[in-house]
């Protein structure tokens, strides 16, 4: 297999469980990308047998197939725990390329978490791996979205980002988890990266509360008042522009989305609800405070629909051109 010249902005897309949607979106998105840009180039990382309809592109130069075989066979919508080491193999060529610069970003398709448990590898997801695997403490993922111009009275086009404290974990646990310096920690990570890999030079962040209505002055909870609001103030003598802890139900009120960079929430659901709700299959994930760049889809697997022709691949092109974009800005930046 022939490099791809660096004078290209070169993206790995690791296809992710072989029972989903993950081969066939990645395929079409890659060949829709490759059409409208010209300087990129896509490595698709998976089994040859899964990604044989990649090597019919009127691109094909620029759009390589690295084969990592399969290590059991699949069946599309059926879970195979057997493959659940190959799903974690394609994350770990993605990694590795991109910490030695052979990759300029990484794109991730759907993985099913529960399956690669099943196979005896305690995983959490994506973000949690990534973070372990380059070395780093504290990563933050964010979705992203554009947003209509005329969208709940938007002037313009705008991009939605929404940022999490906590990722997957059971609710129960969230409370236990916060505290100040991680809150403090995630603003910080949040600026970095809209900064540095999205170049908005002075990013506006909004951050909620954890309890309904901000904690009600202590009487419903003092998450807010023991170390939201702490870590916001601290944020601010830092020059960060961030306001709240507002309430979760009134965060995203629609003339916040004309000003706001990033929203940051407190759990997983609390901020990818609302997120969902309204860019569903046009939304991109992307992980903060990383050594290299890495996006995905807002989707899973969804098996129910595996092999049927009829799986929308427009997450995963919106996957594509952030991390193109992202790559690009840093290429610019880093000169
Ligand atoms: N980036 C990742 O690796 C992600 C992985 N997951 C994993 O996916 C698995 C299944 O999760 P679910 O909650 O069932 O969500 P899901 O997104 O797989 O499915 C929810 C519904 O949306 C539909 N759907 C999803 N993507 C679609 C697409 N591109 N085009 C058309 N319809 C689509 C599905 O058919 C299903 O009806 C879980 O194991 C979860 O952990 C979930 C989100 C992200
Ligand atoms: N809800 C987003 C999600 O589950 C994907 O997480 P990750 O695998 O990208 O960490």
């Amino acid at each position: 297999m022939m490099a791809h010249p660096t004078s290209l902005v070169r993206l790995a897309i690791t296809t992710g469980e072989p029972a989903g949607i993950g081969p066939e979106v990645s395929i079409a998105a890659a060949k829709q990308f490759l059409l409208e840009q010209a300087n990129a180039c896509i490595t698709l990382l998976g089994d040859q047998g899964l990604l044989r309809e990649a090597v019919k592109s009127s691109n094909a130069e620029r759009l390589q197939v690295e084969a990592i075989p399969l290590i059991a066979s699949s069946t599309l919508g059926k879970l195979n725990a057997q493959n659940g080491p190959y799903v974690i193999q394609l994350l770990d060529r993605a990694i590795d390329g991109c910490m030695a610069g052979q990759f300029d970003a990484m794109v991730t398709a759907p993985i099913q978490k529960s399956v690669i448990n099943e196979a005896g590898l305690a995983f959490t997801g994506h973000t949690e791996y990534l973070a372990q695997r380059c070395g780093v403490k504290h990563v933050v993922m964010m979705l992203s979205a554009t947003l209509k111009k005329g969208f709940l009275g938007l002037s313009s086009s705008r991009d939605l980002r929404v940022a999490l404290v906590t990722t997957h974990l059971p609710l129960q646990k969230v409370s236990a988890f916060l505290n100040q310096d991680l809150i403090l920690d995630t603003i910080q990570i949040v600026q970095q990266d809209l900064q540095v890999k999205m170049g908005i030079t002075h990013p506006v962040i909004r951050i909620s509360g954890l309890n309904p209505h901000a904690g009600e002055s202590g009487y419903l909870g003092r998450e807010e008042i023991d170390m939201i609001s702490p870590a916001i103030e601290l944020a601010k003598k830092m020059g960060i522009d961030v306001s709240g802890p507002y309430p979760g139900d009134t965060m995203f009120e629609p003339k916040a989305l004309e000003e706001v960079d990033a929203f940051i929430a407190m759990y997983h659901d609390q901020g990818l609800a609302p997120f969902k709700f309204v860019t569903f299959g046009g939304g991109v994930n992307i992980t903060l405070g990383l050594p290299i760049i890495r996006t995905s889809v807002d989707h899973g697997t969804a098996l129910d629909i595996a092999g049927k022709g009829i799986a929308d691949s427009g997450s995963m092109l919106e996957a594509i051109r952030s991390a193109y974009q992202m790559a690009l800005t840093q290429k610019q930046l880093v000169g």
